[in-house]
């Protein structure tokens, strides 16, 4: 299939200014999401996530999950973690999104929300060892969720829906300037799964 047998309503730009972040919308057909949603309910490591938090080890709600094409490790709030090898439905994943996109990723951190009152805080994901500028694609699964971007130092809003299904690509200067997150809410009782994929940059 060609690039351009795919039609997206994409929204090229959901950002004012400083950033590139490209919403496509539905990529995968209502059945294709739930296929996919049940497949990754079962066949991922998920294991609560763990923060060292004003020097205290807490263990969050939301599970989480760390892939790759070899075992990089990853640090984040203040702890290392190790990549499992790819699997077939992560690798199909990720087939889809890099000719859609037309980016390529080494990585991909997946997270489970069991419902609305699982989120994510504002952060931005400029890791040190991620490539700079480099593509972050959010694939997500499930319920629809709110997810809210706040400009670093201007404050403007941006918010939108993630839909059963979508693809959402943060780029360019994205991380640099803007915080993300993923608001928690009492309306939601379903589950949801994302997946965030992103290059890791072994010369760092
Ligand atoms: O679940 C999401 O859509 C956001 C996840 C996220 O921001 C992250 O994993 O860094
Ligand atoms: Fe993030």
């Amino acid at each position: 299939m060609s690039l351009f047998d795919d039609h997206f309503d994409i929204i090229e730009n959901i950002l004012p200014y400083d950033g590139v972040t490209s919403y496509y919308g539905k990529i995968f057909s209502e059945e294709e999401a739930n296929g996919y949603f049940d497949k990754l309910m079962t066949e991922i490591e998920w294991k609560s996530d763990e923060a060292v938090i004003f020097g205290k080890l807490i263990e969050t709600k939301r599970k989480v999950a760390w892939y790759g094409s070899e075992s990089f490790s990853y640090t984040y709030s203040g702890r290392t973690k190790t990549a499992l090898p790819w699997n077939k439905t992560l690798l199909e994943i990720k087939g889809k999104i890099e000719s859609i996109s037309g980016e390529t990723f080494n990585s991909c951190l997946l997270n489970l929300y069991q419902n609305g009152s699982e989120g994510m805080a504002y952060h931005s994901d400029g890791e040190k060892d991620l490539k700079d500028n480099g593509a972050i694609s959010s694939v997500s699964f499930g319920a629809e969720r709110k997810f809210n971007f706040k400009h670093k130092t201007t404050k403007k809003l941006v918010s939108l829906i993630l839909e059963n299904g979508s693809l959402l690509m943060m780029k360019d200067v994205t991380q640099k300037f803007w915080l993300h997150r993923l608001p928690t809410t009492t309306k939601i009782i379903k589950p949801r799964i994302s997946l965030t994929f992103r290059t890791i940059d072994k010369s760092k």
